[in-house]
């Protein structure tokens, strides 16, 4: 995944600054899961470890909590060992729960649910520093099992005991698709969301522990997910980084613009976009409903979309968002919790996307950059170069995400674009 312009791969020593997010270089931003991508097999082992002591309590980590379990799943990759080890680092922690439209729109979804909360058995999927975990406890919990594969599970364990929450969080170390849980649990918790929604495939690991563990009726937070994608323009990126190369204290540099090109926009760039760099209403790339949604599912998704440019412009690329929903259950109509968003058609494209019925219903986690920024920011696909775009002008095609067969947790996406006559296609793979 790149945060930034000015890199064609992750590890560029240019332009170099500390990452606190994975120990990572990079020019821009933050990126989220890229360091895991460098060094393949770690030395983080694959067993699942409980603090659970005989009575089922947490307690100290020893040889004997050691649990394995391979029955579930295929086993772990190096490339998961190594993604399990890249969250080993605090500066991914600090900066998740530094991002406060984030952590806090957890919390008080966590708060929003407290009567389906207290007294019952929640699963934290991933659960990090164990921070969504102890919210759970906070909103009054029976019994949660915080399950992270990362070394800070140990961390988790700490922060649990020194708040005095030991009899209710039991931290699992391991992966959820290999730890132990003896009983069905009524609620699941996690933050899965990669950039790009599906990025880092996360969301298998709930839909696994959705299939083994959740109660028939049980709820399911975040409950849904979109993501989006619109065309956008946006002049100033393009002269940062490739018409700042014409001339160069008075130097003609233009020989640098391939080069330019390749680096800046090869591969989909984190950053953060305003509203005014949009040319139309967004399309949905994809609906997930984390109560129904299968691991198959999400091997490869394709949209085809028609956008409908609202002005004259440079055409630069397409931007990528999305949203998740904390909501119960989708049921009848006739019950009164039931989904609070529709999706109905949009007038401008055509395509679906999603109208709050009630927007006092359901929470709403938004990365759209019309909304406050977050960690995430937008994910962004650039053109080599820009395409001018008249108002109304048709801007279609397609894009397919899928899962790499390298490695899971990247993504290939698969774009194609056509305006005024011309047709384009770019592939690219985040990683
Ligand atoms: C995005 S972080 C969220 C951490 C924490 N829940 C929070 O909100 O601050 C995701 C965490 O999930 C863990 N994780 C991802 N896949 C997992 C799996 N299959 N089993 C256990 N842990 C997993 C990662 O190690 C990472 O710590």
């Amino acid at each position: 995944m790149y945060s930034s312009s000015n890199h064609s791969n992750g590890y560029h020593p240019q332009h170099q600054h500390e990452d606190n997010r994975f120990g990572q270089t990079h020019s821009h931003s933050k990126d989220r899961v890229r360091r895991y991508t460098r060094g393949g097999a770690t030395s983080t082992n694959s067993r699942s470890r409980d603090f659970r002591d005989s009575h089922g309590h947490a307690g100290p980590t020893s040889a004997s909590a050691l649990r394995v379990s391979d029955q579930h799943q295929k086993p772990a990759t190096d490339f998961d060992m190594a993604y399990f080890h890249s969250y080993a680092h605090v500066g991914i922690h600090e900066e998740m729960i530094k991002d406060r439209v984030r952590t806090e729109t957890y919390r008080m979804a966590i708060m929003q649910h407290q009567s389906a909360i207290a007294g019952k058995v929640v699963v934290d999927v991933g659960c990090g520093t164990g921070i969504l975990s102890i919210f759970c406890a906070q909103a009054g919990a029976k019994r949660v099992y915080a399950v992270d594969a990362s070394e800070i599970a140990l961390q988790a364990n700490e922060v649990v005991k020194a708040n005095n929450l030991s009899d209710t969080v039991i931290v699992l170390h391991g992966r959820v698709e290999d730890v132990e849980i003896d009983e069905e649990v009524d609620v699941i918790i996690s933050e899965w969301m990669g950039y790009m929604l599906l990025y880092e495939s996360m969301l298998g690991s709930v839909i696994t522990a959705r299939d083994r563990w959740l109660k028939p009726g049980g709820l399911i937070l975040p409950s849904n997910a979109t993501l989006y994608m619109a065309p956008v323009t946006h002049s100033d990126r393009y002269s940062e980084s490739i018409d700042f190369w014409r001339n160069v204290y008075g130097i003609d540099m233009s020989a640098m613009l391939p080069l330019a090109k390749q680096c800046a926009f090869e591969e989909p760039c984190v950053e953060t976009i305003t509203g005014e760099n949009v040319l139309t209403w967004p399309h949905v790339v994809k609906h997930v409903d984390c109560y129904t949604i299968t691991i198959h599912e999400l091997e490869s998704v394709t949209t085809r979309y028609k956008f409908k440019s609202m002005m004259r412009a440079p055409l630069h690329g397409f931007a990528f968002w999305f949203d998740v929903e904390f909501s119960g259950p989708a049921v009848s109509p006739s019950n009164n919790h039931t989904l609070s968003l529709l999706v109905d058609n949009n007038p401008i494209d055509g395509s679906q996307r999603k109208k709050r019925a009630n927007p006092n219903e359901a929470l709403v986690l938004s990365t759209a950059p019309e909304d406050p920024p977050t960690h995430w920011q937008q994910t962004m696909i650039y053109f080599y170069d820009p395409i001018e775009v008249e108002q109304d002008q048709l801007i279609e095609g397609s894009v397919t995400l899928s899962q790499s067969k390298e490695n899971a947790r990247f993504m290939n996406i698969h774009l194609e674009y056509a305006s005024g006559g011309r047709a384009f296609v770019k592939e690219s793979v985040m990683r």
